[in-house]
Order: C-alpha cells, then structure tokens, then sequence
C-alpha cells in the first residue's frame, strides 16, 4: 500500500468501491468529524461475541461503550497501579532469576526472549486487571491461553483481511470461538459474580453492568464475556509487541539506550516497593517520546482502519465519494510521509521532544486511532509500556545476539504488527554500573 500511495499520492483507490486515505485531513475527517460507521470487515470478527470493538451499530456502540468508559478513565486506571506493579515485580523478580540461573552455571549474562516476556507481562496485566487474577505467565512461562490467543488472532486475521471468507465460514456456522477461552472466560465471570467482595479492576465495571437493574447502565453477562474477552485480544499482543519494538529498537541503536537511561535514572524510584511513580513515568520526556516514535514507526494496525460511506460525501473538499464505498483509513503511510515527519524512515524519538525542527505532525500521528471508535485502552496500554521499559532499563544491562536482530527484520502483519518468529531473544544481565 506505501508503494501505491508513493506513486499516487495521499488517495488510491485500489478497487472500484476501496479507497486507501493517508492524508492527514482526510484521516481525520473520515475517523473523527464525519466518523464514518465502521466497515463490514470487523463483521467478520464477530464470530464468538459482538463486543465493543466489532459492532458497527452506533446506537450498541455508544451505549457499551459509554458503560465500560469508566474502567479507563485516568482516575480508575490509576486505582489499578498496585495491580500493574505486582506484574512489573514479577517480571523483574523472572529476569533476576534467570540471571542467576545462568550465574551458577558460570556465565553472567541469561538468554531471555524479550518478546516472550512483554507478552507475558500484558497477559497477566491483563489478567490482573480485567479478569481478576493472574494468569501466572511471567511465573510459570505458560499458560494455554496465550499459544491459543496467538493462533487465534493469525486466524482471524483471514478473515478479518479476507472478507468472503469470513462470510462463508459465517454462513457455514462454524464457531470461530476457541472452546477454551470461552470457558474458561465463564469460570471467571461465574467466580466474580457470585464473589462476596468487589475486587477494584476493570472487570468489577462490567460486572456491577451486569448486576446493575438501569437499562442504561446494563450490559448482559454475554456482553461482559464478550469484552473481556476482547480485552484479551485488544490489549494483550497490542501493548507486548509495541513495549518489544521499543527495545528492540533501543538494542538497534545503543546511544538512544544510553540517553533513556540517563533520563530514567532522574525518575522518581520507590526502592521499597521497587516501582516507578505514575507521574514520573507520565512525565519523562524520553521515554514518552520513545514509545511515539515506536508506535509511530510500527503502528499495531499498520494495514488501515475499514470504514464505510453510508451516505454521498465529499472527501478532503475535492473527491466524490458514493454511498457504500470502504475507506481504508491507512495511518501508517501517514506516519511514514516526509511532509509529516522528516527522514520517515529513522527511528528518530529526539522529534517528540520540545523544540525539535521540524516539528512532528502529531495531527498525523494516528496510533491509537481516533473519533468515537479510538482506543478505549490508551492510557492503560502506555502506562504498562512506560512501566515495562524503564524498569527493564534502569535495572539491567543488554546484550544483543545477532541471529535474533535478523530475525526481528522480519516483520508481517496479522491483525497486528508483529515479528514474523514470534521470538527475539537478547543477553541481559545484572547493570553493572550500579
Ligand atoms: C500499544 C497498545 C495499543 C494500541 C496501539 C492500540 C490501538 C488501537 C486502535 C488503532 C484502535 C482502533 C481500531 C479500529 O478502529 O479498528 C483500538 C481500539 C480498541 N482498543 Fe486498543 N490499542 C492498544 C492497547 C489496548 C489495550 C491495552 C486495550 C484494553 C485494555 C485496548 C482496547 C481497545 C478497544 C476495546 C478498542 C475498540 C474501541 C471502540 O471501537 O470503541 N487497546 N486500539
């Protein structure tokens, strides 16, 4: 799609009823002022449960959307920190492990799968907070439901990307649902509606929706199986492989681990409980803008956002636009447009920091999307990053292993972004200059 758009410019259209958009107006007017109903793609992820992510009916949307809002605003999320940093702890408590481990068999450095471990790190952050215990990922080094979570989301990529299929296997009535998570996901629901105590996390919103006797505040306990369950597929891989990019890209250019560094040893550090202050975390210029230029550079949703013309509109002032022609709202050719931020193609977080000329286009800037169907889970999925990175930096010391720099060339996108291998593995050991 960069290629076409290269050749043809901000608008192509790559059928005779899909336009792929990746001017920055035209983005914003599709997503947010027009905020164009979502397309008939995200039908096609609706095979087990209609959730907040694949309904396209605005009035269902809204009203989900406005029930569970309150377990992502900035004031609930930060009643969630002792949740987040008992995983961080975990983490830190693995990686110290493993280095001992390897200490006792004489080498100073452990071999640890980076991307193993962020999304073990977002599994149990996510079972932490939205299903009410966790999942023991970071402990134990597995559990069923991320090798399933991962080959669920390759295939529904088919169908996501391949919109006949997924009609057909709809008709056909095969559940695409895996029995497993389903299940699994009962048992928890079961556990907390029937739990004498409310826990404070993010499922507690969805089940007090499901107790709640107001029509407008309800949600059904099929609903509440159905978000949770989407929150395991939305904020699990997003938020681990975005973290994994960020280090990896740190590991490609050392003087940018350096000045991270630098900048995360200022932080405020709670030796006690071993863990950042969120306003600390929220204020490092730094760190921040690695995690922009990270999301920037390999965006989860590199292939465009579907949305739908329910009525003739005219787009960006110039282009006709009939009823029922698919927008791909393309935000990574956006982000990789020079006109927006200068030399693209370099991993380049100096240009989110005051002063820089010149300045990023941050109305370009689409990460998390935007509109009435941006990312509900923003706030948490970058406080779990900022968590993940500066603890990882401020307590160890890296080593790459060229094979595993390769191999995280490879990059393919399924319904996220994601390295081909599954896998980069790095030396990490104790930081020696402390
Ligand atoms: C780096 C991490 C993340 C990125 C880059 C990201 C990005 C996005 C994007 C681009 C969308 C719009 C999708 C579309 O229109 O098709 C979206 C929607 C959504 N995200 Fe995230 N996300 C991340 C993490 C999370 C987390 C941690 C959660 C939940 C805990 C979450 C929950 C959702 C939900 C529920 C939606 C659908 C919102 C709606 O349609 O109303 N995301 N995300």
């Amino acid at each position: 799609m960069r290629a076409l758009h290269d050749k043809y410019g901000p608008v192509v259209r790559i059928s005779r009823t899909v336009l792929s958009v990746a001017d920055k107006d035209m983005l914003k007017q599709v997503l947010v002022t027009d905020d164009l109903r979502k397309g008939t793609v995200y039908d096609n992820t609706a095979f087990g449960k209609p959730n907040m992510f694949n309904l396209t009916d605005r009035a269902a949307h809204r009203h989900t959307r406005r029930v569970i809002s309150p377990a992502f605003s900035i004031r609930y999320l930060a009643g969630l920190e002792p949740l987040l940093e008992s995983v961080i702890d975990d983490m830190v408590e693995k990686v110290e492990g493993d280095i001992s481990a390897a200490e006792a068999s004489g080498n100073p450095e452990a071999v640890i799968d980076l991307w193993h471990l962020t999304q073990a790190v977002a599994l149990d952050a996510m079972g932490e907070c939205a299903f009410g215990e966790t999942f023991g990922m970071i402990k134990n080094g597995s559990h069923p439901l991320p090798k399933r979570l991962t080959e669920g989301v390759r295939r529904g990529s088919i169908f996501f990307t391949n919109g006949f299929l997924g009609k057909l296997v709809k008709m056909s009535g095969i559940k695409m649902a895996d029995p497993y998570i389903v299940n699994f996901m009962k048992d928890v629901i079961h556990k907390r509606m029937t739990a004498e105590a409310p826990r404070k996390d993010i499922l507690q919103i969805l089940i007090d929706a499901a107790k709640s006797e107001k029509s407008s505040e309800q949600l059904s306990e099929n609903s509440v199986m159905g978000e949770t369950m989407l929150f395991l597929f939305a904020g699990a891989e997003t938020t681990s492989n975005s973290a994994a990019f960020a280090l990896i890209a740190l590991l490609q250019e050392r003087e940018k681990f350096e000045k991270l560094r630098e900048e995360v040893d200022t932080l405020e550090y709670n030796d006690d409980n071993k863990n950042f202050s969120y306003e600390s975390l929220k204020n490092a210029a730094y760190l921040n803008a690695v995690i922009n230029e990270t999301l920037r550079l390999r965006p989860v949703t590199a292939a465009g956002l579907e949305r739908i013309a329910e009525q003739d509109f005219v787009l960006g002032q110039s282009y006709h636009i009939p009823k029922g022609t698919t927008i791909l709202a393309n935000m990574y050719v956006a982000h990789m447009n020079p006109e927006y931020f200068d030399e693209p193609e370099l991993f380049k977080p100096e240009r989110w920091l005051e002063g820089y000329e010149p300045a990023p286009a941050v109305d370009a800037f689409y990460p998390f999307s935007a509109g009435s169907r941006n990312c509900i889970g923003k706030n948490f999925a970058l406080q779990e990053m900022r968590l993940v990175i500066a603890t990882l930096i401020k307590k160890f010391d890296f080593d790459t292993i060229p094979e595993s720099m390769k191999d995280a060339e490879d990059i393919r996108h399924f319904i996220t972004l994601t390295i081909w291998k599954d896998s980069f593995k790095a030396k990490v050991s104790r930081r020696k200059d402390l």
